[in-house]
């Protein structure tokens, strides 16, 4: 864990960076500090390892003052990621990897096999990148290459300041999804700082976001964008905040609409019969083990025979959990007018379905939500304003 307490860093210029700075990161927790060019984020984290020292205030991990702490001794504990990854030219991508290890007196071969397990990990084939020289490589490949350098000594702190700022676009998205399916795995303690909301908000379990030398707010993605503190926060994270908010709030089960859900096996006369009582135009299908099969259509109950005949398989569908960005673009994707929405942990079974207007309303509930700090269950929508 990392506490920052009071810290304030002047330079000798007089130039405040840091300013009376108090927060806490939690083991396992990746905390994406975002924020304006200038405002302390890299100070933060450089004072972290202790490439710069504080003027005043406390840093802990694990409960340790950090300035107790010999500086080479505590860098071991911490990996450092930066954006100009800092490769030796003249060494292999395998020699690179297995530097640390080996300098910390692991055996060669087993820093060089343990370096290729992370090069794997990271999503570099070693037996193909392995011998290459980093000029011999991509912008984001060199980029793998540093994470999988920081992550060879094992460090329960990784420290990363723009690791992926010098690769366009596609490519640091890309990068993106494969750390967050490695931190899934590795769990570290992330300080990861960023000038891009997008990737703030798509990789932190929680931001912080930055003002000049302080914190504005420090909270979980979705609160950030559904709730700012202050005006500042607000201005900084868009006006599209309520469309990035989609790819961070999850669809819940009290989110879904209950559709008419006939059987595989229901004779299609039950099945129209359903339909004409409850005024749909059509209704889930269901095999006998409650597990989503497809659709039907009310004008495709009007013969002879049983649902299976009739039905349709269901292309849109996602696991409770997804985003609602997943679930509009799997909409938009399928052309769909509503998405099945199943549970993630068996092998389909059928809750419930999304539709415009009740992802539309998910939204809503998980905003007002959060400006209360209440679970989206508790929310009455009649309560909420419309246009909040
Ligand atoms: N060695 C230094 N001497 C004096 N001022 C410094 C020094 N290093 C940084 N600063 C100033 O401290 C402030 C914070 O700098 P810092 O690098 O922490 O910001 P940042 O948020 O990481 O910015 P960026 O996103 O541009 O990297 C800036 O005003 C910067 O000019």
């Amino acid at each position: 864990m990392i506490r920052f307490e009071h810290v304030t860093k002047r330079y000798a210029d007089g130039t405040t960076a840091v300013d009376d700075l108090s927060f806490e990161v939690a083991d396992g927790e990746l905390v994406t500090l975002v924020g304006p060019s200038g405002c302390g984020k890299t100070t933060t984290m450089k004072m972290v390892n202790r490439l710069i020292e504080p003027t005043s205030g406390r840093i802990f991990l694990d409960g340790e003052d950090i300035s107790t702490v010999d500086p080479v001794e505590l860098r071991r504990r911490i990996g450092y990621v930066i954006q100009q990854v800092g490769l030796f030219p003249h060494k292999t991508v395998l020699d690179n990897t297995a530097t640390v290890p080996h300098l910390l007196g692991v055996k060669r071969a087993k820093a060089r096999a343990r370096a290729a397990e992370l090069l794997e990990l990271v999503g570099l084939d070693p037996s193909v990148y392995g011998e290459r020289y980093p000029e011999q490589l991509s912008g984001g490949q060199r980029q793998r290459v540093g994470v999988a350098r920081a992550l060879a000594a094992d460090p329960p702190v990784l420290l990363m300041d723009e690791p992926f700022g010098a690769v366009d676009p596609v490519v640091r998205e890309h990068l993106q999804n494969e750390f967050l399916r490695l931190q899934a795995a590795v769990r570290k303690t992330v300080l990861f700082v960023t000038h891009d909301i997008e990737e703030a908000v798509r990789l932190g379990d929680r931001i912080a976001v930055y003002g000049s030398g302080r914190i504005e707010q420090y909270d979980a993605p979705a609160t950030v964008l559904g709730a700012p503190a202050t005006e500042y926060v607000a201005d900084f994270v868009g006006a599209d905040r309520g469309l990035k908010r989609l790819s961070v709030t999850p669809i819940e089960e009290g989110d879904l609409h209950q559709p008419p859900v006939v059987r595989l096996d229901d004779p299609l006369s039950r099945a129209a019969e359903q339909l004409r009582a409850e005024g749909a135009q059509w209704a889930v299908v269901l095999d006998a083990e409650g597990n989503l099969h497809g659709w039907i259509a009310a004008e495709h109950t009007l013969r002879k025979g049983t649902v299976r005949d009739r039905a349709r398989r269901m292309e849109a569908w996602l696991p409770v959990g997804a985003s609602l960005k997943q679930a509009f673009s799997t909409m938009l994707q399928h052309d769909a007018g509503w998405i099945a929405v199943i549970d993630e942990d068996s092998v389909g079974r059928f809750l419930g379905v999304l539709t415009p207007a009740t992802l539309h309303a998910a939204l809503r509930r998980s905003t007002a939500a959060d400006a209360k700090s209440v679970t989206r269950a508790e929310v009455d929508l009649e309560t909420v304003p419309v246009g909040k």
